[in-house]
């Protein structure tokens, strides 16, 4: 049974070493290789056979004592899984470079015996949830490390108020959440998956009218949130000769606005009235909850799309149900829901006009890898009393 699938398993603590295993392997066979060669140009056949050998243990035994002592000074760290739903394989070594790791559900069998030597909590989609009970468990602890920039599951001023550090990872998350957003856009605009679905069927003869798109070249986008995120996608929108509208909480500099060609609407009515296309890429607060509703929905052009990549708490759901039903707004392509993933009977699974992606906005490799990156490094400093790159403060005490 290899490391991995002991993981997956839930049944070992891991504690792997940088560099992989293939590479060690290779160099330990060229360094025995080299010893092999020079013992037999000094020694009958049969002797530098018995010398190899001894040579071979003792190399072993230094290998692992040296594992040993690597294991003993990493600090610990609670994670959720490598699995279908938690971590990707490479995670295991990213972390592992620096973290002694032990799964949640390890974890969960005797948190008194593991408590206590836990630094750092890993959080991957939510999981494993920080709850007070959770942290009440593990009086060791000097940060959780959250995978993505939303923190809104994570009560900051609480876990702070304990003095732990809580960071995140802005920035190496900005280009793929950017990208997933026009993807939305485009495939909703150009209804690419009812022409996927048509051009499968062994029925189609003709393509259908109903698969006539709306144009993106030329028409106006409107980003509520104009954060790291909502930047790239006006760079990307400006790519598409879109007139570009922007409502946040700040305004731009000029020189950030005329390199995008970006317009502020201070008032976000102006802009839910005039865009095609309206993308929500704001933070989940007090404030931005339910931000679009009823009324926003009622503002809003019937031949508009909805694209939103926040979170599904930032729409008022039965709002964007009836808006769609009743066709005051043309669609909606999401890639975040109320919960998520929806009920399998909720009403927007059932709507021919909505898309919706299950959270998937930073789900590629190399993404997904800057991420658990960027958490370690967050980790590593608070572990080490050093300042910590992402570290998020409870609003209000930056
Ligand atoms: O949802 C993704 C993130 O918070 O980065």
């Amino acid at each position: 049974m290899d490391m991995f699938n002991c993981l997956r398993r839930g049944q070992f603590h891991i504690s792997p070493e940088p560099g992989g295993k293939r590479m060690r392997k290779t160099k330990a066979r060229m360094r025995s290789l080299h010893h092999v060669q020079s013992l037999r140009k000094l020694s009958a056949p049969a002797q530098a056979f018995r010398l190899t050998a001894v040579a071979h243990l003792h190399r072993s035994a230094q290998l692992l004592q040296h594992r040993k002592e690597m294991a003993a000074e990493k600090p610990w760290a609670l994670i959720s899984e490598v699995s279908e739903n938690g971590y990707i394989e490479e995670a295991v070594d990213i972390m592992g470079a620096n973290f002694n790791l032990i799964c949640h559900k390890d974890f969960l069998l005797n948190p008194q015996l593991h408590g206590p030597k836990i630094q750092s909590v890993f959080v991957w989609n939510n999981d494993p949830p920080v709850q007070h009970s959770l942290l009440s468990s593990l009086p060791s602890l000097k940060v959780v490390a959250n995978g993505g920039v939303g923190i809104d599951h994570l009560d900051v001023p609480y876990i702070t108020s304990l003095g732990v550090k809580v960071c995140n990872t802005p920035d190496v998350v900005n280009n793929a959440t950017a990208d997933m957003a026009m993807g939305l856009l485009l495939a909703s605009a150009r209804k690419i998956v009812e022409c996927h679905q048509v051009s499968i069927d062994p029925k189609t003869t003709h393509i259908p009218l109903c698969l006539m798109g709306v144009e993106v070249t030329g028409s106006t986008i409107g980003i509520i949130g104009m954060g790291r995120i909502g930047y790239k996608i006006a760079q990307r929108a400006k790519g598409f000769d879109m007139k570009i509208l922007y409502h946040n909480r700040h305004r731009r500099s000029v020189e950030e606005e005329q390199s995008v060609g970006a317009c502020y609407c201070q008032n976000m009515d102006d802009l839910l009235k005039e865009s095609d296309f309206v993308v929500l890429v704001v933070n989940l607060t007090a404030e931005t909850k339910g931000l679009i509703s009823h009324r926003e929905f009622s503002l809003m052009k019937p031949t508009a799309t909805l694209v939103n990549v926040s979170r599904g708490l930032v729409v008022d759901q039965d709002a964007l149900v009836k808006a769609l039903h009743s066709e005051s707004i043309r669609a909606a392509a999401l890639d975040v829901t109320y919960p998520e993933p929806l009920p399998r009977d909720h009403p927007l699974l059932h709507l021919p006009n909505v898309l919706i992606t299950p959270h998937v906005g930073t789900n590629t490799y190399t993404t997904t890898k800057k991420m658990i990156q960027q958490m370690v490094d967050n980790a590593v400093a608070a572990v080490k009393g050093l300042p910590v790159p992402n570290e998020v403060r409870p609003e209000g005490k930056n």
